[in-house]
């Protein structure tokens, strides 16, 4: 928070305080005073001192320096706006520590710079799909979703984004608060689409009724969440009941689906589907987890890997081999189940685990499904969790084009802005195009699974169109240069700054190496685009010919 006795100077008092000591600077018509912390930036002393980079900005554009005559939008005399955002996101002004910095303001000088008030709409072109932009029109959403979007993404703004940001630094689990406020809110509800599960639910406040959530709410609540630029912690939010639960509302016992459903719903408890193995992953019917019938219920022996939000789940939906084929059984943490942290390159806070099941014994109450054709348990689940994949894939895309946009016309490179470049300008042109059409597609896929309450062949075409989109956005899409194989534009965009953990690219640097996660988890990619061209040649009539 800025110093509440703010003072009022002309630039000329400013350019007075110009030396190692006694240097106070001009940022967006604001008066910063870094005698003290000049020693201590970051960025070294030097830079603050040297008039040639415009650093020293009241005496610098007093006297004209070259990088205020640039055409950049400033005017000579005013202040180092351009070459502050050049080298550090908005937030570093807005941090408790730098805020206090400040001592004034800049006479008749009112900021232009401003940080978008939670819950409001990013107006940098292409950073709202299309639907939420000012003067488009959608044929799916109607004034009651622009409610509830902007609801949702107000929760996200101030409860969730701050908790993931600290989380991602210090590798911890979502904290047990937001789950709360997302049971109180039912978002761990809404979440998983419409169904019975709902009833009786105060969703967002009352602004929808349970009967009424379709998945374009559903659609909503992930791309929002997926705005939030920490792909592992989403993960760890949940991301796990997400694909774990389904299989318990759909065929668990009233009883058991009750009381699983009302723990997790109230944020007491998790839940996580545990299928994938270091045997098994897209083959899941060679699973080595096995579950034997005793008189006194299931025994169960194995273990399974890469488990989402495992480290802190109650309650594992578990696929198994049986004598008569598979079976998926619920185990509830306890005597012979243990969990292990793996370490991986995307996140801490994700809870990803190794986890051993140890002649476990599991109440035939605890079965899902019939015993023999327990996969088509799993793979049913597999169309819900790829759909939202892409949900937050695309959503997540975009957010990369809105850092890319603003950094490409903040960056200044020999004198000009970065966006001034024609390659630069291609490769947010192929990125821009790219998240588009993936999200009209997106929406016209969501709409035939509300209209069709998943059907299965729309489910999955939809399964189809989502490897392809997610394939064009991470491997021949969104990050990759058109017309040649050098790697992700957004690298390319942001340089450097795309490998660094803070700083300018550090959203940019997360999303990089959590990318291509999404081509693997629920299936792999390509095992899953061969399933859909086996699926569309099923469907070919017999008596078609050229
Ligand atoms: C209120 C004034 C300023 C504050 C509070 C401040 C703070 C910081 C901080 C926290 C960083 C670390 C990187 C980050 O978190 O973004 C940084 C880096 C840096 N700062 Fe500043 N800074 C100020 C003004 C300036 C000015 C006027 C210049 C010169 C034009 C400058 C040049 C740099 C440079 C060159 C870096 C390193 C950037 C990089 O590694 O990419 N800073 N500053």
């Amino acid at each position: 928070m800025a110093a509440t006795n703010l003072k009022t100077y002309t630039l000329e008092e400013v350019a007075k305080h110009n030396k190692a000591g006694d240097l106070w600077i001009v940022i967006d018509g604001k008066v910063f005073d870094l005698s003290r912390f000049a020693p201590m930036h970051p960025g070294g002393l030097s830079v603050l001192l040297d008039a040639d980079v415009g650093a020293s900005p009241a005496l610098a554009l007093l006297r004209r320096v070259p990088f205020a005559d640039e055409g950049l939008g400033l005017e000579a005399g005013q202040d180092a706006t351009d070459a502050f955002f050049g080298l550090h996101r908005q937030e570093v002004l807005l941090r408790p520590q730098y805020a206090r910095l400040q001592i004034g303001t800049i006479s008749g000088a009112s900021p232009s710079i401003q940080a978008r008030p939670a819950g409001s709409l990013s107006l940098v072109p292409y950073a709202e799909p299309t639907w939420l932009t000012s003067g488009y029109h959608s044929p799916y959403f109607t004034e009651k979703h622009h409610a509830f979007q902007r609801a949702v993404r107000k929760f996200v703004e101030e409860v969730v984004l701050p908790d993931a940001l600290a989380r991602e630094e210090d590798g911890k689990p979502p904290s047990k608060e937001v789950f709360k406020a997302m049971a109180e809110t039912n978002l761990l509800a809404m979440r998983l689409g419409p169904g019975e599960h709902l009833k009786g639910r105060v969703l967002m406040g009352g602004l929808v009724e349970p009967e009424e959530l379709t998945v374009l709410h559903t659609l909503i609540i992930i791309q929002e969440f997926s705005r939030v630029p920490a792909r592992g912690y989403a993960d760890g939010l949940g991301n796990g009941a997400q694909i774990g639960l389904p299989p318990i509302l759909h065929h668990a016992t009233p009883a058991l689906r009750d009381k699983i459903a009302r723990e997790y719903f109230s944020g007491e408890k998790y839940v996580s589907l545990a299928i994938s193995e270091a045997f098994a992953g897209s083959d899941v019917s060679r699973l080595k987890t096995f579950a034997t019938k005793t008189p006194e219920g299931w025994r169960v022996t194995g273990t399974k890997k890469w488990i989402t939000g495992g480290t802190a789940s109650t309650y594992f939906t578990v696929g198994c081999r049986s004598a008569k084929g598979m079976v998926v059984l619920v185990i509830e943490r306890g005597p012979g189940v243990e969990t292990k942290p793996i370490k991986t390159a995307y996140s801490a806070s994700a809870g990803t685990a190794f986890v051993t099941f140890d002649n476990v014994l599991v109440p035939f109450e605890n079965q899902l499904g019939p015993d023999g054709p327990g996969l088509a348990v799993i793979l049913s689940n597999f169309n819900g969790e790829r759909w939202g994949m892409t949900a937050a894939t695309v959503s997540s895309h975009r957010v990369v084009v809105e850092e890319c946009l603003k950094w490409a016309t903040q960056r200044k490179v020999f004198g000009k802005p970065l966006i001034s470049q024609p390659v630069i300008r291609a490769k947010l042109a192929a990125m821009i195009a790219r998240v588009e059409s993936s999200q009209a597609w997106l929406e016209t896929i969501t709409f035939q699974v509300d209209r069709q309450h998943v059907a299965s062949r729309t489910i999955q075409a939809a399964r189809g169109a989502d490897c392809f989109i997610e394939e064009l956005l991470y491997e021949g899409g969104a990050g990759q240069c058109e017309g040649c194989d050098s790697g992700a534009s957004w690298l390319f965009i942001f340089g450097g700054r795309a490998l660094t953990l803070s700083g300018m690219g550090k959203y940019i640097e997360r999303f990089h190496h959590t990318a291509v996660f999404d081509a693997i988890l629920g299936g792999a990619e390509d095992v899953l685009d061969d399933l859909g061209v086996r699926q569309a040649v099923k469907g070919m009539p017999k008596r078609v010919r050229l």
